[in-house]
């Protein structure tokens, strides 16, 4: 790395004879001038040809913003090492295009003699050996001082540069001190100019970790990453991260392929400066946006249900559920809770009519040891209090009685409840979604359901449409309960027709219930219409209405057979109807009757 033995005579003889036999000059020197004369680099010039237009240069100074600040907040201690030197300090970016260069005035005179100026390009391959050139190869400091220069521009300079890498210690660019040449030891210098550039290097490590700081506190839109300049992701929103996975940390190309990304990039800035950006994953979650643990069909009467499931998942509204029963409710309620900030949190389910009235206050409430005769010896959470943090769907709340509904309200106002035979109030936070068949607002009227409570509970009411009234989604039920079951029969078609065009009045349960029976009494063998017909119409009345639609059908049927017979006939006498009646062996007024009648 000690440049200083290379003299002229060095020098002159490696361009004569092109050796440069010399033990104490470093190998990283003798390539490098190997490869300059390789490349035909012309010893006897030096001057950079290859110096930036005006808004190339500025556009790489916006772009090495933060390298340019970093490097002028260690500006004074530079000065501090180098008192009493005469030197420039040189910045450039990794493809070695002078960024900055400071120095005195006399100093930065002479460089500028050999263009040694902002927007110059100091490779090896531009100006031959040199520090800069050197430190961008082979990413660590240099000296190369006078001869050491493989062309006649430089040689007229000591010179000590430092490579500046990032938080991937990659090259992003490099520090360098130049000096007039003197035949002393610069070692100093070195030193001092590498421990600045380590600094940088450091300063730029804490800046991106604070930068990745501040974008995880950002809040992003829908369908976007947000990513540091070096494109890490940072952050993006929870229906992303279900679809992908956790992608914090990743990098961006590795982890959501080119396509699915809109090529724009929205920069994010903080205080002027670009600190990262924000990337649109193109799909549109559309199709299904929101989390549904079932069938969503394609019906218009569902999709609003599920948009209602979006919009309300993102609040901590109480939720009121209703519809008839078996149409879904519960699904509806947990993919509320699904959808929402408490995903992670417990989803606690209880229906309140189906559980004895004397068991649903403890069960809801929660009891202390010795409680009641039967109680468990260490006592028990209640439903509230298992759903902590989470949601407690009430199902058939319609049912509560009216002393516990008082109880109830007091839970959800106080945001605290007391255990059977407790006197300690434990504090909940708890998301209330309820569900009923009938409308609650007729239990409110007929004061079956307390109004104070009503209130409370029907914060947004979402109802859940009967099947008959989503007959299009029926195909993608029977679909999924095929799937579900394994059960593909190769008359699928027959009992999709059945369901969809009968009079089916069940819901979604009565509908699996007779699929249940279609698949047990014909798991291979496609059943006779009439058989199919039996099994699924406990609850309607399609039989009848099929004898009606076969009767019809045989009717016109037989009317169609009629009219060609007559028409072959009134043919064949030309129009002439006595005679056609009488091929067709009816009277005249019969036939003449029957002309008006299919207006032949
Ligand atoms: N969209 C769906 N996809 C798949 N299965 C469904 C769907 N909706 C409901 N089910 C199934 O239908 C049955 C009835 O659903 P659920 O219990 O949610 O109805 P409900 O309206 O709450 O009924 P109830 O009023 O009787 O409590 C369950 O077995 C449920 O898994």
């Amino acid at each position: 790395m000690i440049t200083d033995v290379v003299t002229k005579e060095n020098w002159k003889r490696f361009i004569r004879e092109g050796s440069l036999a010399d033990e104490n000059i470093s190998y990283e020197l003798v390539d490098s001038w190997e490869r300059c004369k390789q490349e035909g680099v012309d010893p006897f010039d030096g001057i950079s040809k290859s110096i930036l237009q005006p808004d190339e240069l500025q556009r790489r100074v916006e772009q090495n913003e933060l390298l340019i600040s970093l490097v002028e907040t260690q500006r004074n201690q530079l000065h501090y090492f180098l008192k009493g030197w005469q030197y420039v300090t040189t910045l450039t970016d990794k493809e070695g295009y002078i960024l900055q260069n400071r120095g005195e005035q006399s100093v930065e005179a002479k460089a500028y003699d050999i263009l040694f100026i902002q927007g110059s390009n100091w490779g090896e391959k531009e100006v031959g050996t040199n520090a800069i050139g050197l430190a961008q190869l082979y990413k660590k400091p240099f000296t190369v001082k006078g001869y050491g220069h493989f062309a006649v521009a430089s040689q007229m300079w000591n010179c000590a540069a430092a490579p500046i890498v990032d938080h991937h210690n990659q090259l992003i660019g490099i520090l360098n001190i130049s000096s007039p040449y003197k035949p002393i030891n610069f070692n100093y210098v070195l030193a001092s100019v590498k421990m600045i550039a380590d600094s940088i290097s450091l300063a730029w490590r804490k800046t991106m970790y604070e930068d990745m700081e501040q974008l995880q506190k950002l809040s992003c839109s829908k369908n976007a990453i947000i990513c540091s300049n070096d494109d890490v992701i940072c952050k993006l929103p929870r229906h992303l991260e279900n679809k992908y996975g956790y992608m914090i940390g990743e990098p961006l190309d590795n982890t959501i392929s080119e396509l699915s990304l809109h090529p724009v990039r929205k920069p994010l800035l903080i205080n002027g400066r670009s600190i990262g950006y924000e990337v649109y994953v193109q799909e549109e979650i559309k199709e299904n946006p929101v989390y549904f643990a079932g069938v969503t069909g394609k019906s218009d009467v569902f999709q609003k249900v599920l948009q209602d499931i979006q919009k309300v998942a993102a609040t901590d509204a109480a939720v009121h559920i209703y519809g008839e029963t078996g149409t879904g409710k519960e699904l509806v309620a947990e993919a509320i809770h699904r959808n929402s900030e408490r995903a992670h949190q417990p989803f606690v389910s209880i229906n309140c009519g189906a559980i004895p009235e004397q068991l649903l206050e403890s069960e809801l409430f929660g009891y202390e040891p010795g409680a009641f005769t039967g109680a468990h010896k260490n006592g028990r959470k209640g439903k509230l209090e298992a759903a902590n943090k989470g949601t407690l769907f009430l199902d058939e709340i319609g049912d509560m009685p009216s002393s516990m509904q008082v109880s109830l309200l007091r839970v959800l106002q106080q945001k605290q409840v007391t255990r059977i035979g407790g006197y300690k109030p434990i504090p909940i936070d708890v998301r209330i979604i309820s569900a009923t068949n009938v409308d609650i607002r007729q239990l409110v009227a007929n004061e079956t359901m307390r109004a104070d409570l009503f209130y409370r509970i029907y914060g947004f009411p979402i109802y859940v449409p009967a099947l008959r009234q989503r007959k299009e989604d029926i195909p993608y039920f029977i679909d999924y309960y095929c799937k579900e079951n394994h059960w593909y029969p190769s008359w699928i078609n027959k009992l999709t027709a059945t369901f969809k065009h009968g009079k089916w009045t069940g819901n979604i349960r009565e509908l699996f219930n007779a699929l249940d029976r279609c698949r047990i009494l014909f798991p291979e063998q496609t059943p006779e219409e009439e058989e199919l017909y039996r099994i699924i119409s406990i609850w309607d009345n399609t039989e009848q209405i099929r004898v009606e639609n076969n009767e019809k059908e045989a009717q016109s049927f037989r009317n169609q057979l009629e009219i060609d017979k007559i028409k072959q006939a009134l043919k064949k006498h030309h129009n002439h109807v006595p005679s056609a009646a009488a091929d067709l062996n009816m009277s005249r007024s019969t036939l003449y009757r029957k002309i008006k009648k299919y207006q032949l």
